[in-house]
């Protein structure tokens, strides 16, 4: 009896934190479509002043700052980076293929 409900209050405290994942993975998909909506602006104005799609110096300034970030928040620094290279990766390929189009449209 008292086993079936420790295992109806686990299944009842598992299902809150669920909720709770559930809300922060969305609010992660807003704020990304967010952030990429700002950078393929970024991506326009770029390919509009013939200004190169990837800038290392800002990288590895976001990177400094994310990882201090990361520590002050108990958050691995490592993970922080590799999650900043992977969404900037996806925003370089981005730029490159807005850059690339709009060399086409200047040229057509
Ligand atoms: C958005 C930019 O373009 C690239 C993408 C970055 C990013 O996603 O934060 C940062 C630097 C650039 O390599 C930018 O130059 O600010």
């Amino acid at each position: 009896m008292n086993e079936e409900k420790d295992m109806a209050d686990a299944r009842a405290i598992l299902a809150g934190y669920r909720a709770s994942i559930d809300n922060i993975d969305a609010a992660l998909i807003h704020m990304l479509a967010e952030r990429f909506r700002c950078t393929k602006a970024v991506g326009v104005l770029k390919a509009e002043h013939g200004l190169p799609p990837a800038d290392p110096s800002r990288e590895q300034q976001q990177i400094a700052r994310l990882r201090q970030l990361a520590k002050d928040a108990n958050l691995d620094p490592d993970f922080a980076e590799k999650f900043l290279n992977f969404v900037v990766r996806e925003v370089i390929r981005h730029h490159e293929q807005i850059a690339a189009n709009n060399g086409a449209a200047k040229a057509g």
